[in-house]
């Protein structure tokens, strides 16, 4: 299920392929590497119209387990406005259908892509840039 977008307004984040993300992360690229939290790994992306931006992967666990995880971290991040809260400009959730092993046998298996995006922080670290100091 796909998180519901009630209005679409242009302040609304937008949803972004997978291939986007890909591509302006430079697929992932550790030179990229912003850091990493409870939820995921933050890597900066240059978006073309956004310019700057912070691309934060969930980590990925099997198809619907964090589900509920996702829904409720982008329903409370959608909507806020503040200027001590990064704004989410975008957000990613595609599945693909992939080969894996398992039990000694190739199956098909899915795999749920699933990334937020935010305004890119510049000054170090959000603790750092929120208090302050
Ligand atoms: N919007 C941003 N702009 C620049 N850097 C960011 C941004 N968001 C995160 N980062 C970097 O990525 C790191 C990890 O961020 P993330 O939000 O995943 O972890 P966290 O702050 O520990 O929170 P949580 O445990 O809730 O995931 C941050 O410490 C920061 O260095």
């Amino acid at each position: 299920m796909e998180p519901k977008l009630q209005q679409h307004t242009s302040d609304e984040p937008s949803k972004l392929s997978y291939q986007l993300i890909k591509q302006i992360t430079n697929d992932f690229d550790e030179k990229r590497l912003l850091g990493s939290g409870g939820f995921g790994t933050v890597y900066k992306g240059v978006h073309e119209s956004q310019g700057e931006i912070a691309v934060k992967v969930l980590r990925h666990t099997i198809l619907g387990l964090d589900d509920k995880e996702f829904h409720k971290e982008f329903n409370n991040l959608r909507g806020l406005k503040h200027q001590n809260i990064v704004k989410l400009i975008g957000f990613c959730q595609e599945s693909e259908e992939e080969l894996a092993e398992f039990d000694g046998k190739q199956v098909s298996a899915t795999h749920i892509h699933r990334a937020l995006c935010f305004e890119y922080v510049h000054n170090g670290s959000l603790n750092k840039h929120i208090s302050g100091n």
